[in-house]
């Protein structure tokens, strides 16, 4: 591995999702764009979102090995949630997950000098079905105003979760076994 790793990224989480697999690395959240990427499958859309948060801090630091990532939503509609703006947009996603089953895609971008990995990973979660009151409380929390979805399946939203299938760590922000993997080859 190159001398310094760089988590591009302001999310605590994957700050703590990132300490289990390297045990040091500093953090320089990226400024990078993302209205500026239009691209409707939302797989690309992640691995474009994750790339270009990549590169944004590696051009600052070139020597250094960069991380980057990106959360979605995708709705049982098949609409892309990113992180609410508001109380009514969240509770419009919490009402289209209720009762459903929905994806989580988070993608990921490696870069070094020379060298570029991107990947993505989908988990399906399935929500319990939440009555008006049941998301007016959750709404109440404040936790869904920072996550894709209007969600953390971490926090409160882990106890109106009916199942997931796939990679955990992914929804809440980072693949942490799939990069771990990736990062072997760097
Ligand atoms: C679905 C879900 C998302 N999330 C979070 C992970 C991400 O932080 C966030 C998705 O937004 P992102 O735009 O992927 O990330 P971010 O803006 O928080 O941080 P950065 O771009 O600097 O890396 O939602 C959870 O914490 N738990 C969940 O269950």
């Amino acid at each position: 591995m190159s001398k310094m790793v760089i988590l591009a990224s302001q999310s605590p989480r994957r700050k703590e999702l990132l300490q289990m697999i390297v045990p040091k690395f500093s953090i320089e959240p990226s400024h990078f764009e993302e209205k500026a990427v239009q691209e409707r499958i939302p797989e690309r859309l992640v691995r474009l979102l994750a790339e270009g948060k990549a590169k944004t801090v590696w051009e600052k630091h070139p020597e250094d090995l960069v991380i980057g990532c990106d959360t979605i939503v995708l709705s049982p509609d098949h609409e892309v949630f990113g992180i609410p703006e508001n109380r009514e947009e969240a509770k419009r996603m919490l009402l289209s997950l209720s009762g459903r089953t929905h994806r989580v895609i988070t993608g990921v971008c490696v870069m070094r000098r020379g060298k570029k990995s991107v990947f993505h990973q989908t988990t399906k979660v399935t929500f319990q079905m939440l009555t008006d009151s049941e998301i007016e409380a959750y709404l109440d929390t404040g936790e869904p105003f920072d996550k894709a979805g209007a969600y953390g399946i971490q926090g409160y939203a882990g106890a109106l979760v009916e199942r997931i299938n796939g990679d955990y760590y992914s929804v809440v922000g980072l693949p942490v076994a799939k990069l771990r993997k990736v990062l072997q080859k760097f």
